[in-house]
């Protein structure tokens, strides 16, 4: 369970989020929506530890309390945290193979094998087991999202931040990649926040979504 208390966002002083609160269970998707500007990167920056409780940086200042299963993470820097991101962009490395993108995710200290089956496994799953040598830039762009969402979730995250994953991918795509990706978080049973634009996509998680609305931007 990730949980979020009391967090507020000020900007120059003047609020764009005020005491906000959710709990998110394992294998449950929250999405949070709003305009541009009210503070959902930030929100996301908290929870990732790059924005502290209590500190202020160019004027925004945020305050709150985030929690893992009871443990408060405010204290634990962004290192010690568990946390896997997904964005905009799939942010493959694009000189490096598809196995290589995934091997890179999965833990150097596990048997050198074992780390191989599990990226031969999520080729499988993708469907792709032919590419593995590929580059990324031979991979479609619903392809791509998907070997970013299993790298992502090969490092084994406790929880995961979603930047609108899904808003540069044509149309035609989304509906499947949305439903892949719901399908990873389930199965691997971790809480995720989606921040979006897009009332589909929160649709298509199917959990909560909390529409932040202000007077101030
Ligand atoms: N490091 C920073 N220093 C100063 N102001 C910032 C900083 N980061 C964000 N802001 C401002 O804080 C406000 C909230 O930004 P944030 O990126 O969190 O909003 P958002 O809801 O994610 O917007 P969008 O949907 O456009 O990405 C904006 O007015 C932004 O310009």
């Amino acid at each position: 369970m990730l949980s979020v208390k009391q967090f507020s966002l000020s900007l120059n002083g003047s609020n764009l989020i005020s005491n906000l609160h959710f709990d998110i269970a394992d294998g449950q998707v929250l999405s949070i929506m709003g305009p541009s500007g009210i503070g959902k990167s930030s929100l996301l920056h908290f929870l990732s530890g790059t924005l502290h409780h209590g500190n202020q940086v160019g004027g925004l200042m945020a305050s709150g309390e985030a929690s893992l299963h009871g443990v408060n993470l405010n204290n634990q820097a962004t290192e010690n945290r568990k946390v896997g991101l997904l964005q905009q962009m799939p942010l493959l490395f694009p000189h490096m193979s598809i196995i290589e993108n995934l091997l890179f995710a999965i833990p150097e200290n596990l048997h050198k094998q074992d780390r191989y089956a599990s990226a031969q496994q999520a080729l499988e799953k993708l469907g792709i087991p032919d590419k593995a040598n590929t580059l990324p830039k031979a991979l479609s762009g619903g392809q791509q999202a998907r070997v970013a969402l299993l790298r992502t979730l090969l490092a084994k995250p406790d929880y995961l931040l979603l930047d609108e994953p899904f808003s540069k991918l044509d149309p035609a795509l989304r509906r499947d990649v949305r439903a892949f990706v719901l399908n990873e978080i389930q199965q691997a049973n971790i809480p995720a926040l989606l921040v979006t634009h897009d009332p589909d996509d929160a649709k298509a998680m199917k959990g909560q979504c909390i529409e932040l609305t202000s007077t101030s931007i």
